[in-house]
């Protein structure tokens, strides 16, 4: 077990959603299980003013995890925990509040034997980043001669190329890479890691993870929320800046990377940055209105129950074209995917939530049982993120009976049918990694930059094209009409039909 050394965190944007809603539960959860060091601190800031009592109210009042346990055995834990959580505003007069910042960081830094090790993670408006950083510069406190310094960068990371670019050689001024930590969610689940695992501690799988067995590689991530709160943020950004840059190129990186000589975070994203410069980039117009769809959806009923349409939304321009469906189609110039497809999709209001990632794998060479058309006879490997996570293998056996009749069997492995199924939360895991200097499961800045790299055409197409359509879909529903066109496959997407839901709307592995 790596050691936790005693440090301080000091969260900016303290008064905001995030913090209240994920980093505080999440630090919360550290402490109950133990994984906090003897000497830790959060110190908040933002604009608003607070006393520290003020601070502690407000985050579990806003945190319904919190809220949930103050009547339960927890609510102990909950007031020892927020006794380590301290507010200092930085008011608008940003030279004498960043003073006052680090006077009151030294100060607590004494008080409770932080030995100067602080992580400084940015939850404020992205816009705000570079000053944050330089702020601190001005102040001393970037420099490591006495304790270590971080930085946790919340996404997103630029909002194009040339600005994450702009953001990486701002952030470089002040921090070096190896104090630069880029969160990306998606890589605090234990089922995104686990690719990593499955792929190359199983001789079964990896001498078949190329172009000679696999025919087609298919992920969905589909959510049954709409835009929610966030309909200001939404709309400037998108689904395919939303989600596919980031989370989604993040998991395709590890589908797609070589196997690293090691599990060490330089060497592991090696691999991945080399995964993400061989996507082939879209050139040109007509790749893209072929290879791509972007939807939007539109007013419905779901369950009986009215739903807004996307332009409906708080914060979101009535006129907007702005995709919460994004697909893509593309392939992978290196040796080992040469030809096989990439389908990837990704939306918001859709029928149930899920995360998957399906290898297909190619039909047998030769057919020696009788066509049966109407059966899937690929065999696949549904590597399931959320919920329900998993691993389900598809292959044939015979029907019982006479003749050779085929039908696919599963063959499945489920998380919550662990002993030791305490599966950490995303913000738990990357939080502790970061306090314990592991960078592996964050984003380098090459990383980053070479995810935009692939994104960026599609993005500047989409706005500037006039034959770019926004297609609407029915909230509530699998995308647009047209959405099984870009899959150029006999059996379309791994949906409806076969995702299956319960009574609640869970969607199973099956
Ligand atoms: N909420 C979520 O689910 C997710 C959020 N993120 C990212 O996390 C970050 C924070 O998001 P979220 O909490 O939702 O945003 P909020 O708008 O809820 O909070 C923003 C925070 O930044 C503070 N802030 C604004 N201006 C300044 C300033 N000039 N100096 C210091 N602090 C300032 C605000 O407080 P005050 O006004 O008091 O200064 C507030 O505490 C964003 O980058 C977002 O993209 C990423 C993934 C999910
Ligand atoms: O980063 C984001 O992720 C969430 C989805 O996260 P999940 O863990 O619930 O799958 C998404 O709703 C949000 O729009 C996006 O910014």
């Amino acid at each position: 077990m790596k050691k936790t050394k005693n440090q301080m965190l000091v969260i900016f944007g303290a008064s905001g959603d995030l913090t209240a809603r994920k980093l505080i539960p999440a630090l919360y959860n550290l402490y109950k299980g133990q994984h906090l060091p003897e000497k830790f601190v959060v110190l908040g800031t933002s604009r608003s003013f607070m006393t520290d009592a003020e601070f502690r109210e407000k985050v579990v009042s806003e945190s319904d995890f919190l809220k949930s346990k103050l009547d339960k055995e927890d609510k102990d834990f909950i007031q020892q925990f927020t006794n380590q959580l301290f507010y200092q505003d930085l008011g608008d007069n940003y030279t004498d509040s960043y003073a006052n910042l680090a006077k009151r960081i030294k100060e607590l830094n004494e008080e409770h034997g932080t030995e100067e090790n602080y992580i400084f993670y940015l939850s404020t408006p992205p816009s705000l980043y570079e000053s944050i950083a330089k702020n601190l510069c001005d102040q001393e406190l970037t420099k490591e001669d006495t304790g270590w310094k971080r930085i946790i960068v919340e996404k997103p990371f630029g909002y194009d190329l040339a600005s994450a670019k702009e953001l990486n050689d701002g952030l470089h001024h002040y921090f070096e890479e190896k104090q630069v930590y880029r969160i990306d969610h998606y890589l605090g689940k234990e089922t995104v890691q686990n690719l990593l695992v499955t792929r190359f501690s199983n001789s079964i799988f990896e001498p078949l993870w190329n172009r000679n067995y696999i025919h087609h590689v298919e992920i969905t991530n589909a959510e049954t929320v709409g835009v929610e709160k966030r309909g200001g943020y939404y709309d400037k950004s998108g689904a395919l800046r939303d989600m596919f840059q980031s989370h989604l190129l993040q998991i395709i990186s590890l589908l797609v990377m070589e196997p690293p000589i090691n599990s060490s975070a330089e060497e592991i994203r090696d691999e991945k940055v080399k995964a993400l410069k061989s996507l082939r980039v879209m050139k040109d117009e007509k790749d893209i209105l072929e290879n791509t769809l972007r939807g939007q959806y539109v007013a419905s009923q779901i369950n009986g129950e009215k739903v807004k349409g996307y332009r409906e939304e708080e914060g979101v321009d009535p006129d907007s074209t702005t995709e919460t469906y994004a697909a893509v189609k593309f392939f992978v110039d290196n040796w080992r995917w040469k030809g096989v497809p990439f389908y990837v999709r990704t939306a918001k209001r859709m029928p149930t939530k899920v995360t998957e990632a399906v290898i297909h794998f190619k039909t047998p060479h030769h057919q020696v049982f009788p066509s049966q058309d109407t059966y899937r006879q690929d065999n696949k490997l549904i590597i399931r993120i959320q919920p329900d996570e998993g691993i389900l293998i598809k292959f044939g056996v015979k029907v019982p009976g006479l003749g050779f009749h085929v039908e696919q069997a599963n063959m499945d492995f489920y998380y919550s049918d662990l002993d030791s199924a305490q599966v950490m939360d995303a913000y738990e895991r990357l939080l502790l990694d970061a306090m314990q200097g592991d960078s592996t499961l964050y984003a380098r800045a090459d990383e980053v930059e070479a995810a935009w790299n692939f994104v960026d055409p599609i993005l500047k197409c989409w706005k500037e094209s006039d034959a770019v359509t926004t297609f609407g879909y029915a909230a509530g529903t699998w995308g647009p009409k047209n959405s099984d066109e870009l899959i150029a496959e006999k059996f379309g997407w791994r949906n409806p039909g076969d995702l299956l839901t319960d009574e609640s709307g869970f969607c199973i592995l099956s």
